[in-house]
């Protein structure tokens, strides 16, 4: 057909109703060519598209180009220009290798070049549409046979392949004559014929079929290059949505393409009735937005826009019936904006913009952790549906969304994709951006990357996600009871190779991989007591601090020692008993990435010394001045530790399990960490080689807060705040019981205001949007939430607390009543703060004075107790077919009964 142009240094001049209306109905037809004089004049581009929003367009600067770098070309194409016209001369001076063919035109004035040819073939591949002047005649009424050979010969030339990212090449013929239109349709259909477009100006176009000044009529243009096979002359003609989708089958004919162009409506033809103007009758019109030829023009697309209740006469969406998948959904949810029925769910996310956001931050998160297949589908489903209502409460199509996915797969330049600092996981912990492979790297890469800092977060809210029970689904309420999923099998993958390593190469591997991750170069991993003064120093006020902690937990941890012997005489002559013994040798690991916790040490090393423990060695992480901080070393003075280790991570796990030159391989390792360290202790555990055992899973700080209307908004909020400030992975929960909206707002506020100014307001700014508050009815509800979370630590801000302790199953450790801070277990009133996390609590305890013992059973059996017990020993013996246990017993019956 033709390539419409258009000069933009005229468009002034242009500027009128009529002008508009041809842009729009070119704009139907396909792309449009935007003539600017020179690069330098892109500005022309913005100034017309802000009123002549077109959907594809050329440009074609078209003095010659001073360009000597190809940015301000780049620039365009980053801006959604779908090809930019080259001269011929410049394309082969100027590297344009890593522009995608399909992005450039070439144009060529045939009288000039000498060999175009040549100047093809070695363009080849490389752009994908020719712009070819050539001068005729003005009288000439069609192309001279031999131009026409000649453009056959170019056209096989340049179409040899077909081009990278599929279709042919496009040719488009400049008449230089341009003021001559008389013959024009009759050369459109030559160059048809052949598969080649005339290129002409928007100001020898027309849309007026009765216009006698010679210009050429778009409809006639685009019917004469059309073709059919069927008998009533009909073009087959398929109407689709702005997705795509198609809507069902229609008919078309030179009338009907008329009207449908000059009144931009879905108009066809039937076969039955003639002209039919879709909708006329029963209201669902179209509006017509792209009318697009197939490969071999004989048939029809035509993309429209539907209104009414559907395209077929059954009045479904299509002629095969309503859509599925993301098209219902989008029906459903504009439906629901309409007029939803009483209690409808969509409805109230439209109406609660909280709840909406809140849902879609929670959906996005649990698409980030889902793991499987089914997982992935199902959250992004879930992810999809939240957006969705978002954008059609708010007028956004999913064709609005999809034009912007076009526009950007139009960009060239690529952007870094780096997260933003607020959802960068690694943002805060720079260790975790190191990667096995590479590590030298990425460690220059995290230490540059950026951390938020309070002046760039203070302006946002610090608020955690807000649920209600009632409004909940039963997989929601899963759902929250759910941590973020740990990935074990790529952390085990991480760990093994550098676990592997200290087995095999011992010191000098800890050495190694304690300046890859810490960034720290010792000359030995290991510090052995006695530890010197100096190391040990502290302020006297430090001093006294950690003795009275001591003294508490000693007392706490000493009283849960039972050194008695158990004796019980199951029947007469017949005595067991079970003792204790003390794990000889333990390690203790006591984390030091995000903080250096001597606290750790004290509820580590107190239960070893009470449990009688001979060996106690202690690992954490070196400062940076390969020292360890004095507070640690004193505990581990105090505790009566033989050596600290200098190492953190799995590699200190590692150096404890298996021992090297200069540590002491341990029986059991005991501690809390990050994931790398807690997924060494498992593989630790498992490894029988290593004969070693474990403490629990104590992985990332958890807290969960039930409080009723006679909480302290202030404390509960400062509680709260105390666990998320361990790192970004914290998670705290609120189970609100029937709070007023007042009540639950000053906690809210409390929590905003008391977090901004945070030191770690970095950290809590992560940790508490991934966190969040469940609003209850009742009490019950409240602790049977908290009994099926199973939390690290459980605080009770309520009125009577104490009564509520006979009714919590699952926990670490609770807190009674608003004077009863989770800090104090952290530090100081005497309980353990290494707890069981990730709803291990159901299962475990944390850290007490059993887990440095075993225990040993024994028994005694007098004559007269053997005599007794024997024969249901043999009998049962019998019964398996264990014939020397029988044999044991009664070798001695037979004694006693002579
Ligand atoms: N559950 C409990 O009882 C309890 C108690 C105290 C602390 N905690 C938790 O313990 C955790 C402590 O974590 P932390 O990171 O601050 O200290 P950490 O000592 O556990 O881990 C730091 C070490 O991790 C290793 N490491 C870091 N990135 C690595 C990578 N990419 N590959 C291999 N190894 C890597 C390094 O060797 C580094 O020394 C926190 O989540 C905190 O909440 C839990
Ligand atoms: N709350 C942590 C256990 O999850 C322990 C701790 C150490 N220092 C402060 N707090």
């Amino acid at each position: 057909m033709f390539l419409p142009t258009i000069d933009l240094s005229e468009q002034e001049k242009l500027s009128n109703a009529h002008f508009s209306d041809l842009v729009q109905s070119l704009n139907l037809l396909g792309d449009i060519i935007l003539n600017i004089p020179t690069l330098a004049d892109s500005s022309l581009i913005k100034k017309f598209l802000e009123t002549h929003p077109i959907d594809s367009y050329w440009v074609n600067p078209i003095k010659e180009q001073e360009f000597t770098d190809n940015d301000s070309i780049i620039h365009l194409l980053d801006q959604g220009t779908e090809k930019i016209v080259i001269s011929s001369s410049k394309i082969l001076s100027l590297n344009f290798d890593h522009i995608p063919a399909d992005r450039l035109a070439v144009s060529i004035n045939l009288d000039q070049s000498k060999d175009i040819e040549e100047l093809i073939k070695k363009l080849t591949g490389s752009v994908s549409a020719y712009l070819i002047t050539l001068s005729i005649n003005s009288s000439t009424e069609s192309l001279s046979e031999d131009l026409i050979q000649n453009l056959i010969n170019l056209t096989k030339l340049s179409r040899k392949g077909l081009l990278p990212s599929g279709g042919q090449t496009k040719i488009g013929i400049i008449l230089s004559d341009t003021d001559n239109h008389n013959s024009s349709i009759e050369i459109i259909q030559q160059l048809s014929e052949i598969s080649v477009d005339l290129v002409a100006n928007i100001r020898s176009l027309t849309l007026d079929p009765t216009d006698d000044k010679g210009l050429i009529n778009i409809s006639e243009s685009l019917i004469c290059t059309l073709n059919t096979d069927r008998s009533d002359g009909l073009f087959t003609t398929l109407v689709a949505d702005e997705r795509g989708e198609a809507l069902g089958i229609v008919y078309s004919s030179a009338e009907s393409i008329r009207e449908a162009l000059k009144t931009r409506t879905g108009v066809y033809q039937s076969r039955k009735r003639g002209l039919w103007r879709k909708g006329a009758t029963s209201g669902a019109v179209q509006k017509l937005n792209k009318v697009q030829v197939d490969c071999d023009g004989d048939s029809l697309r035509f993309i429209v826009k539907q209104y009414g209740p559907g395209f077929c006469h059954l009045n479904t969406r299509t002629c095969f019936g309503n859509g599925k998948g993301l098209t219902a959904l989008e029906q459903t949810l504009q439906s629901r904006k309409e007029s939803a029925p009483p209690g409808s769910y969509t409805a109230k996310l439209f109406q609660s913009p909280d709840l909406l956001h809140s849902k879609i931050m929670e959906e996005a998160d649990e698409l980030c952790s889902a793991k499987t297949k089914d997982e992935i589908a199902w959250e992004a489903a879930d992810l999809i549906y939240f957006t969705l209502a978002k954008c059609i409460s708010n007028g956004v199509s999913l064709a609005d969304i999809e034009l912007h996915l076009d526009k950007r797969s139009k960009k060239i330049t690529r952007r870094p994709g780096n997260a933003k600092p607020k959802w960068d996981v690694n943002a805060t912990n720079t260790d975790e951006t190191l990667t096995l492979q590479n590590d030298e790297n990425k460690q220059q890469e995290s230490q540059t990357k950026p951390v938020p800092t309070s002046s760039s977060i203070k302006n946002e809210t610090i608020k955690m996600q807000k649920f209600n029970l009632s409004e909940i689904s039963v997989t929601q309420r899963t759902s929250l009871l759910q941590r973020p999923i740990i990935k074990s099998d790529d952390i085990i993958a991480r760990v093994r190779p550098i676990m592997d390593d200290v087995r095999k190469n011992g010191d000098a591997a800890l050495i190694k991989l304690t300046e890859k991750f810490d960034g720290v170069k010792l000359e030995s991993p290991v510090i052995s007591a006695p530890f010197s003064p100096e190391a040990m120093a502290l302020d006297e006020s430090t001093r006294l601090a950690i003795d009275r902690a001591y003294d508490n937990i000693y007392k706490f941890h000493d009283a849960q020692y039972d050194r008695s012997t158990l004796v019980v005489e199951t029947m007469p002559g017949v005595v067991c008993s079970r003792f204790s013994r003390p794990i000889e040798r333990v390690g203790l690991y006591v984390p030091g990435g995000t903080a250096i916790l001597p606290s750790t040490a004290l509820m580590l090393g107190i239960p070893a010394k009470v449990a009688g423990c001979k060996q106690i060695v202690f690992a954490s992480p070196p400062r940076k001045d390969g020292t360890v901080v004095p507070e640690i070393l004193y505990v581990a003075h105090k505790v009566g530790a033989s050596k600290v280790v200098l190492a953190g991570g799995s590699q200190a796990v590692a150096a404890l399990a298996y021992g090297t030159e200069s540590v002491p391989k341990v029986d059991k390792i005991c501690g809390p960490g990050n994931q790398y360290v807690t997924a060494a202790k498992m593989v630790a555990q498992n490894d029988s080689s290593a004969l070693t055992s474990i403490d629990m899973p104590a992985g990332p700080s958890e807290l969960l807060v039930i409080a009723d209307n006679t909480s302290n908004p202030a404390y509960v909020a400062s509680d709260l705040l105390s666990q998320a400030e361990h790192g970004v992975d914290s998670q705290v929960v609120l189970v609100a019981v029937s709070l007023t909206h007042e009540h639950l707002a000053k906690i809210e506020h409390e929590i905003h205001v008391q977090a901004s100014v945070l030191p770690r307001v970095n950290i809590v700014s992560q940790s508490i949007p991934k966190s969040f508050i469940l609003q209850v009815n009742t009490l019950e509800d409240a602790v049977k939430f908290s009994n099926d979370y199973a939390p690290e630590h459980l605080i009770l801000h309520l009125d009577k607390a104490e009564d509520l302790l006979e009714k919590i199953e699952n926990a670490g450790s609770v807190f009674v009543g608003s004077y009863s801070p989770e800090s104090c277990g952290d530090y100081a009133s005497g309980t353990n703060h290494t707890l069981p996390t990730y709803g291990y609590a159901r299962i475990y305890s944390g850290v007490n004075t059993l887990t440095f013992l075993k225990h040993i059973t024994s028994q005694q059996l007098t004559k007269e107790g053997l005599h007794k017990l024997g024969t249901t020993v043999m009998r049962l013996a019998e019964i398996e077919e264990l014939e020397a246990h029988r044999n044991a017993v009664q070798i001695r019956i037979k004694d006693i009964e002579g």
